[in-house]
């Protein structure tokens, strides 16, 4: 087995560097998301929080264990102001056409009590492994109900690592059966999607919701790849989009590429999605971030970070070039590790960084407690928030063209074109090292800070085309 898993060590390792070289060669991505979420008065939304929870995967009733005065928390110590949020198939559709909506009225009243602090929420239908029925003990795979697992008696073996159960032949079979591709035709596509069409009609109307991750870490089964992507996933995200969009013309659709490559920075080649709605498409690319290197037990601490860095640059470029052809914002829905493990914490400003510079959303990886998250065992604040608590433009009057954050230098900049019809302020949030609203240099605006949200307000002229915001500390 052992040799077995060198084996697959050293091929991924062969695609990636293969993979890598041929990004390289490709044509030079932009420095910039071409798009941004925009908010009701048309500003660019800049996306930072915390994807809330893992332990909705093996809680009976599907939801995550937190209460408001964890969200409280997490605005409080590191000003977020959006959450991933984990739902479970199984919880919204627990027998085949019959849905829970006790279960969507306490999903309901926990997006309350984000949208209380100011909070976009994106609800997110998760999996890994497909569902908990691929083992006889429910614990290690999440996501789908039992009803939708055809695995044909094929074997699931025990697998020391996690990720290996994808290999099994009966996870396969019960992928397969879900993309229609094994044998069995069955419709369990069409039942996930409108399972999404009656999530979107539930939440239609509640502004705190802004849209909806179609599917988390989408695996092809034994359908790989570009034919995966461009065949059935495609197939399932246009169900989707078309149950989404009859209830719901104006929620943000989140779709990820296949989680097997394009984490580790390959390219997706996910098709240009049509969103039926009328004006602008509200289609977001929505990859996540985890670099093999690191995967394969490495450290972003000295000689491991040159080839993190390498990747991570391989990812940035080759999804902004899906962002470019797709003309769509970008959300980085997942990012992560052990941040107590050395260099972890640089690892988690770089990603920041890039994704200020590069305009892209992020949430990171997670909230739950533990040696991944900003809170300890025993709720403990752990380094980690302080890295996370970052000066950011919340809300930009414009088009951005500079997002910029020196966390050593405690230094924001912030630039952007202005936009016919969008007057409302640009709102960047202050960590408390800042001072009661710092110091800002914005030209000919007006400023005003609120030291409870620690939200500082800009209010610049839109009949000028170019602004710049630059804020230190007082
Ligand atoms: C073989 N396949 C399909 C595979 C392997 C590894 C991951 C993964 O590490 N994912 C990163 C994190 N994302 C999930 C939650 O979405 C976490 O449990 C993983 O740590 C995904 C898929």
């Amino acid at each position: 087995m052992r040799r077995a898993r060198l084996a697959t060590v050293l091929a991924v390792v062969g695609i990636l560097l293969f993979g890598g070289a041929a990004s390289a060669l490709r044509d030079a991505p932009p420095t910039m998301a071409p798009r941004f979420i925009t908010d009701d008065e048309g500003r660019a939304l800049l996306l930072r929080g915390l994807n809330t929870a893992s332990s909705a995967k093996s809680t009976p009733d599907g939801l995550p264990i937190l209460d408001e005065s964890e969200v409280e928390r997490e605005y409080r110590d590191m000003g977020t102001n959006v959450v991933r949020f984990l739902l479970q198939w199984r919880t919204v559709e627990p027998e085949p056409g019959a849905y829970d909506d006790t279960y969507l009225a306490k999903v309901a009243e926990r997006v309350e009590w984000y949208g209380d602090r100011g909070y976009h929420v994106i609800l997110d239908m998760h999996q890994d492994l497909y569902g908990g029925a691929i083992t006889p003990e429910g614990n290690v795979g999440n996501g789908a109900p039992d009803w939708a697992t055809e695995m044909e008696g094929l074997p699931v073996g025990k697998q020391d690592q996690w990720e290996f159960y994808y290999l099994e032949p009966g996870v396969i079979r019960a992928f397969d059966n879900f993309w229609g591709t094994g044998d069995a035709a069955t419709d369990l596509m069409r039942r996930y999607a409108d399972a999404w069409g009656h999530v979107a009609e539930y939440f239609a109307d509640d502004d705190t919701v802004l849209g909806y991750d179609l599917m988390n870490e989408p695996w092809g089964g034994s359908v790989q790849a570009t034919a995966f992507e461009n065949g059935p996933l495609a197939a399932l995200y246009e169900t989707c989009i078309d149950r989404i969009r009859r209830v719901d013309e104006n929620g943000w659709i989140f779709l990820e590429p296949q989680a097997v490559g394009v984490n580790w920075g390959l390219p997706s080649s996910l098709p240009v999605f049509d969103d039926p709605r009328p004006g602008e498409d509200r289609i977001v690319f929505a990859p996540h971030l985890y670099p093999l290197p690191m995967d394969l037990g490495g450290h972003y601490d000295g000689d491991g970070k040159a080839p993190v860095d390498t990747t991570v640059g391989w990812w940035r470029d080759n999804v902004l070039r899906v962002a470019q052809r797709w003309n769509a914002p970008v959300f980085l829905g997942e990012f992560g590790l052990d941040a107590t493990q050395p260099g972890g914490l640089d690892f988690v400003d770089k990603i920041a960084d890039i994704a200020d510079t590069a305009g892209m959303g992020w949430a990171y990886w997670s909230s739950d407690p533990g040696p991944w998250g900003p809170y300890g065992g025993n709720g403990e604040r752990q380094p980690l928030v302080s890295t996370l608590d970052r000066a950011y433009p919340r809300a930009i009057a414009g088009t951005p063209t500079l997002i910029e954050y020196d966390a050593d230098a405690l230094r924001l900049s912030v630039a952007f074109t202005s936009v016919d019809g969008v007057t409302a302020p640009t709102e960047i949030y202050l960590p408390d090292v800042f001072g009661n609203g710092g110091t800002v240099d914005c030209g000919a605006c007006t400023v005003s800070f609120d030291p409870d949200t620690r939200i500082l307000s800009v209010t610049t002229d839109p009949t000028v085309g170019e602004h710049s915001i630059v804020v230190t500390t007082r």
